[in-house]
């Protein structure tokens, strides 16, 4: 049992360290998300996930003879975790999920009975916790109630329109015409049709090996590859049949190449195809002089970057995970960002990816970001107010002429208007960063909360 863990408030990750992703699973009453949950605790072959509920109901922990329990945790035979907690518990069982001394690979926190799912994404948004990552928002729709229920409920379509990943489980009893009528709703979201919510698992955490590497480690491309053999899908019996799982329904595309020229690469995040849900690994700046790498993370809209530790050999290697999407098109957009077909950039290219990059001091960490004056409290793009990012797409970042006249040295600047580097008051009426990334849609998060000031019931 894993109980207690170190009040971590403030602590510096290190660079590098490594994030454990949260899930907020949602969905309309019946949708079929406990029994998602009992499938990702049932089979995840050698890799621990933390499920938190609010309470055990019937998540299968029966044996423990924990039911009904609140604010407690059991540890179950494979490993994982699942934990009870109400509301005003949340953030500190978020904190002990994601020590590494929990060891998770993943948790997963139904939002049913919890509080809405907007205000759960809020809450791992503006977490401070260096160790926590936001996963995604997941909204488990109903294919056999869905367009029934929707004319009962219809704020179920902007939970839909909200979320990172749709999952439209029961399609053994799919009604006529649900998936279009999702699939409208969903928008540029990916769509993954489930039955039993039998979803890979992997689709929401990267790999980790624990026959070979105990313990958190960096994590390789190698582990974020998904092979068949090993990809831990449903329950043990059925694992041959890999009729309504979720990676039949998805393309997984590896990129390994280069280093990419970094306005391009930023551009194409801004343009990032509908159906990509997820992209993970490590790009390496085909800028002279600038060694470091980037780790990049992107589930649905939200973006974060990283600096992390320059490569002896600068490469490229990122995993693009997505439902629908052209694999062969998508590698090779990213491939037309190396240098290698680019050509060299130089510095100013940095700009518009060195929107994305989290300020490591706002999770303890130990460094700034090349260029940029590292007392500030903000990254390129966010003005040192808290302003939110700019789209590069929007503000021209053609128009900078080098990465250390950048406007955010100056805490009194907000970056809008490159012409003269004056605040833009469009900017400062922005809601408050996530202070670990950016979501490009950031109006479906109005007014992100501090965790110490999250009220469960707005
Ligand atoms: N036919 C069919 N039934 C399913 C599927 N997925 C779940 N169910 C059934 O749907 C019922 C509700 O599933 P739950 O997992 O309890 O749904 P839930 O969203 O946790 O429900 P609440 O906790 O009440 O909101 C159960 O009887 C499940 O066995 C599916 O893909 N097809």
């Amino acid at each position: 049992m894993v109980l207690n863990g170190p009040q971590r408030r403030g602590r510096s990750a290190g660079r590098g360290a490594r994030r454990v992703p949260v899930v907020i699973l949602a969905g309309f009453l019946g949708a079929g998300k406990t029994t998602l949950l009992n499938h990702l605790l049932a089979g995840t072959r050698g890799t621990r996930i933390g499920v938190v509920v609010n309470d055990f109901g019937s998540v299968n922990v029966d044996a423990l003879s924990v039911a009904g329990q609140v604010d407690s945790m059991v540890s179950l035979e494979n490993g994982c975790l699942c934990c009870a907690v109400d509301a005003s518990g949340l953030d500190r069982m978020l904190s002990t999920l994601t020590d590494p001394s929990a060891d998770l690979d993943l948790v997963v926190v139904e939002a049913s009975g919890l509080a809405e799912p907007r205000s759960l994404v809020r809450l791992v948004l503006a977490s401070e916790d260096p160790y926590l990552e936001y996963g995604g928002l997941v909204e488990l729709v109903d294919a056999a109630e869905f367009p029934a229920m929707r004319e009962q409920h219809p704020e179920l379509a902007d939970q839909v329109a909200m979320a990172d990943l749709v999952v439209l489980n029961k399609v053994d009893r799919a009604a006529d015409g649900v998936a279009e009528l999702v699939g409208e709703l969903a928008g540029a979201t990916p769509v993954l049709p489930t039955e039993f919510g039998r979803i890979d698992p992997e689709l929401l955490f990267d790999r980790v090996d624990r026959g070979r590497h105990a313990g958190p480690r960096q994590l390789t491309f190698d582990d974020l590859r998904f092979e068949d053999a090993e990809a831990g899908c449903g329950s043990g019996d059925d694992h041959d049949d890999h009729t309504g799982h979720a990676h039949t329904a998805y393309d997984t595309v590896t990129v390994e190449t280069g280093p990419l020229h970094p306005r391009r690469f930023a551009a194409f995040l801004e343009t990032r195809p509908a159906g990509l849900y997820r992209m993970k690994g490590t790009v390496s700046v085909g800028v002279p002089g600038h060694g470091d790498a980037y780790e990049v993370h992107t589930v649905g809209a939200y973006v974060r970057v990283e600096r992390v530790a320059p490569q002896a050999d600068p490469a490229t290697g990122l995993v693009l995970i997505g439902a629908g999407v052209d694999a062969d098109g998508l590698r090779a957009e990213v491939e037309r960002c190396s240098t290698a077909v680019a050509g060299e950039a130089v510095e100013q290219d940095l700009l518009p990816l060195l929107r994305y990059v989290v300020d490591p001091s706002r999770n303890g960490g130990d460094a700034g970001v090349a260029g940029v004056d590292e007392g500030t409290d903000g990254h390129i793009g966010e003005g040192a107010d808290g302003a939110w990012p700019v789209n590069p797409a929007e503000f021209g970042a053609d128009e900078f002429t080098a990465v250390d006249d950048v406007v955010v040295a100056d805490p009194d600047v907000v970056v809008g208007d490159p012409e003269d580097g004056a605040a833009d008051p469009e900017d400062e009426a922005r809601p408050e960063p996530a202070p670990t990334g950016c979501v490009a849609h950031p109006e479906a998060f109005d007014g992100l909360v501090a965790p110490e000031d999250f009220d469960p019931e707005r």
